[in-house]
């Protein structure tokens, strides 16, 4: 592996499961950026949306994902939002990226019950993870670069797939 990778896209893609599984595959450091926010600051996301805001969350996610993405050989697992922060899509440019493209309604089904996704508080999660979809897709693309349908069950051959093409970038 010779470049940092991010993984991106909407909640429920398996970023976080995935880049588990990839950095394991590749021998590298793993950095879950909700993990890590949640860490610094001794609290849940959840938490820090309630009394703080997003916004507040949102600056502490580009802190964290800035100085995860400028380290080497690193697997670097993205909230859905990130790289809709501009420094955070600056950041991306010097990585290997990869969206996690999932459906809203495979995506529902792995996030529904969970409750520490302060966003997705809401009775109908296929429609707000079209939105979400619908809002950002385009930037996620215009990232990407490589793209893998995150649909199936299989986040093995995933890593696999993302493991091959990122030897192969430079
Ligand atoms: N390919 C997959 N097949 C089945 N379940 C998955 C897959 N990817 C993720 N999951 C499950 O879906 C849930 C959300 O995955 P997660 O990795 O947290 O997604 P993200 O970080 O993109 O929001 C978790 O319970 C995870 O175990
Ligand atoms: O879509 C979003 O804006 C968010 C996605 C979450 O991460 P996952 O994509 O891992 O669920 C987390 O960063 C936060 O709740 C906001
Ligand atoms: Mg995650």
């Amino acid at each position: 592996m010779s470049r940092t990778i991010a993984l991106i896209g909407i909640s429920g893609a398996g970023k976080s499961k995935i880049g588990r599984t990839l950095a394991a595959r590749l021998g590298v450091d793993l950095l879950d950026v909700d993990a890590e926010v949640e860490r610094r600051q001794g609290r849940t996301i959840a938490d820090i949306f309630a009394t703080d805001g997003e916004a507040a969350f949102r600056a502490a996610e580009s802190d964290v994902c800035v100085e995860a993405l400028g380290r080497p050989r690193t697997v670097v697992s993205l909230g859905g939002g990130a790289p809709m922060t501009p420094a955070i899509a600056d950041a991306l440019r010097g990585v290997h990226v990869v969206w996690l493209r999932v459906s809203p309604a495979v995506a529902a089904s792995r996030v529904a019950g969970h409750g520490d996704r302060p966003l997705l508080n809401d009775d109908d999660l296929v429609a707000k993870l079209t939105r979400m979809l619908d809002a950002r897709g385009a930037t996620y693309a215009r990232l990407a670069d490589q793209i893998v349908d995150a649909d199936g069950d299989d986040a093995d051959a995933k890593a696999q797939l993302i493991a091959a093409a990122a030897e192969a970038s430079v």
